[in-house]
């Protein structure tokens, strides 16, 4: 019988206790350090050091080394190797202090400028003296800073090499294309940090945590160890019925393994599956049977699975391999130039992609179809080749969707069908749309700065009839109005009416008016008015009452022919005036009320006081210059009665 202490002590596993240590050196290796910590990635000891002391006070690290702070005096390497590696030398102590007791040793930097490509074999070397592992998580400079930048990193690269168990690098040339060309470079950047963030995690996550199958630092290093190795890693997680296609799909997109083709010359393949308590077998098995597809078959894959609750619903895939530089790029050039052709879809797949031919995510893939031609593409025509490859570009916009769409869209689609497809969809209606909006807009104006705006308004919108009407007025204005407004408001102000016309109008009516009159005949009318008064009886009568005798003996010579056939009415009339005081209530008589009022008062008060009218004496010798005329008034004979008539009444 086998005797067992269940009290007695084992020694824990190597991993169990595995000490961590995550260094940031320089500038770059500062913003990763920033982007592990906001992200809470991982239980480690995090470090910041940098020569530049502005920066490392911005970082977010609790535990800072400012390298070299005597000779460098806080200020950057500016671009130097020499002088962070001097600085990193300088505080070797202290680095020392910090690494030690550590398993593992991870080192984040961009290499290329000072302080990190000086720096970082230096804090390499401290750290493999500690007995750690060391990884470097290092990045290579873009193309467009230089090449004194990319001799440096690579002079940095082959510093390195000798002092770590594996160095992974990312390019970010390759980089670049995990965010979108429009999207700034603080994005790019961003996106970057985060990639190596999360490669970082994903490594230490393999050989630290607890797995259902145990993911060794063998197995780790085996997949890194290339001779000048560059790493390729890849990492996508997913929730969902269709989790495991979508993350295996995610990681294949990783710019690092460059949509699955770097794979395709890799000798070892790291493949680590994590997953809640509901991750099953057989999604286990479908995604590494799908997997095995995206490599050759002499490529050794190691695989680790590990069960973790926190992760909920999540399934994460992770690929770690390595090639080395040289095979990376030439491998990369192979594939930018497949990527550049118009390549047929169906290989891309079958070589790649793990889409089709796998029966859950094909399933994932067709619900996905759905989802994404339900609103936005109503009638493409597409092959479902093609759609499905839309999809996988429309699904993670945040991956390359550039270089898939430029390989997918000229192949087979022929060119007049998408058209065909959508012409149709502008209805005919939007035609006349624009000149709506412009005759909007000059409405706006109009509102805004008067009739000067509305005059381009106008030929859109007046209708026929009302074209008259406006004429007619048209034709007052520009006589009345100043020049420069009559030119301004030819048709539209229907408003500008009749009779403020006429009050322009009144002055001076030139021979040109009359003419202009004659479209509104009764406008005029009322408006020249005032010009030919008509002429009141009354007016007549006080006229023969101021003529003196001898006008009034023409008038009598005068009226006689014309009285001798005057039997008209009008003679009637004349003959038996009415009353002034009855003609005052007749409208014609209010409008001379003022004259009529003043003709009275005159009469009262241009007599003197105590003036007394004298009698007519018709016997009296001196008839001034009437003497030795003979008289025409007898005794007896009606004053009042005009001398024509009582002449005619004599001759009667
Ligand atoms: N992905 C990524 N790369 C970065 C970032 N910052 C800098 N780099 C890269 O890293 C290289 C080195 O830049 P820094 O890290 O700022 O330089 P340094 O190591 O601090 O050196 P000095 O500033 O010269 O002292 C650059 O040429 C970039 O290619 C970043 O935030 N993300």
């Amino acid at each position: 019988m086998v005797e067992f202490d269940r009290t007695l002590e084992r020694e824990p596993a190597p991993a169990d206790n595995l000490k961590i240590c995550v260094v940031g050196i320089g500038g770059g290796g500062l913003n990763v350090l920033d982007r592990i910590s906001l992200d809470r990635m991982l239980d480690a000891t995090v470090v910041a050091m940098h020569t530049d002391v502005r920066v490392l006070t911005h970082s977010m690290s609790a535990a800072k080394i400012q390298l070299g702070a005597e000779i460098m005096r806080g200020i950057g390497s500016g671009g130097d190797p020499e002088l962070g590696r001097e600085a990193a030398i300088a505080s070797r102590e202290k680095i020392r202090a910090v690494v030690s007791g550590h398993n593992m040793v991870f080192i984040c930097c961009g290499l290329g400028g000072g302080t990190g490509s000086g720096a970082a074999p230096v804090v390499a070397r401290i750290a493999k003296e500690s007995g750690a592992l060391v990884f470097v998580f290092a990045t290579t400079p873009f193309v467009f800073e230089g090449r004194r930048r990319l001799k440096q990193a690579e002079t940095a690269m082959d510093e390195l090499q000798g002092h770590v168990d594996a160095l992974i690098l990312f390019e970010n040339n390759r980089m670049g294309e995990l965010v979108l060309p429009k999207e700034g470079i603080q994005k790019a950047f961003s996106q970057a940090d985060q990639l190596i963030g999360h490669s970082l995690r994903a490594i230490a996550t393999m050989v630290t945590q607890p797995g259902i199958v145990r993911m060794g630092l063998a197995d780790l290093m085996t997949a890194l160890n290339s001779p000048n190795a560059r790493c390729l890693f890849g990492f996508g997680e997913a929730r969902g019925a269709n989790r495991v296609a979508d993350a295996l799909k995610r990681s294949l997109k990783s710019p690092l393994v460059n949509q699955g083709q770097l794979l395709q010359n890799a000798r070892n393949l790291l493949v680590h599956v994590a997953g809640g308590e509901s991750l099953t077998l057989s999604e286990v098995e479908a995604l590494m049977k799908q997997l095995s597809k995206c490599v050759p078959e002499s490529t050794q894959i190691m695989f680790g699975l590990a069960v973790d609750p926190r992760m909920g619903d999540a399934i994460s895939v992770t690929l770690v391999s390595s090639l080395s530089a040289q095979e990376m790029s030439t491998e990369s050039d192979a594939g930018q130039k497949e990527l550049k052709q118009p390549q047929p879809q169906p290989e891309r797949n079958e070589n790649h992609a793990p889409a089709l031919p796998f029966e859950t995510e094909k399933a994932a893939v067709e619900a996905e179809v759905k989802r994404e031609e339900a609103p936005e593409a109503p009638a493409l025509p597409m092959a479902e080749s093609k759609v499905e490859a839309e999809v996988e570009v429309k699904q993670e916009p945040a991956v390359v969707i550039a270089p898939v769409a430029v390989a997918v869209a000229p192949a087979p689609a022929p060119v007049p069908a998408p058209v065909a497809a959508v012409e149709p969809t502008p209805a005919p209606a939007p035609a006349p749309a624009p000149k709506f909006e412009v005759v909007t807009s000059a409405m706006v104006e109009r509102d805004l700065f008067g009739a000067e705006l509305v005059e381009s308004v106008a030929p859109a919108t007046e209708p026929k009839p009302q074209q008259a009407v406006v004429s007619t007025t048209h034709a007052q204005v520009r006589i009345t109005i100043p020049k420069q407004v009559a030119e301004k408001e030819p048709a539209v102000e229907e408003p500008v009416t009749p009779k403020m016309e006429a009050h322009v109008v009144e002055p001076p009516p030139a021979p040109v008016v009359e003419s202009q009159v004659q479209a509104a005949p009764v406008v005029q009318q009322s408006v020249v008015a005032p010009a030919a008064p008509a002429k009141s009886i009354f007016s007549v009568i006080d006229n023969a009452d101021d003529d003196d005798d001898d006008e009034e003996e023409e008038d009598q010579q005068g009226h006689e022919a014309d009285l001798e056939d005057s039997d008209t009415p009008w003679a009637d009339k004349y003959a038996h005036p009415p009353k002034p005081a009855a003609a005052a209530p007749t409208a014609e008589g209010r409008g001379r009320e003022p004259a009529m009022a003043s003709a009275a008062p005159i009469q009262g008060a241009g007599t003197p006081a105590g003036f007394k009218q004298g009698n007519f004496n018709l016997n009296q010798d001196e008839a001034g210059r009437f003497k030795g005329t003979t008289k025409t008034i007898v005794e007896g004979e009606d004053l009042d009665v005009p001398t024509w008539m009582r002449l005619k009444q004599k001759r009667s």
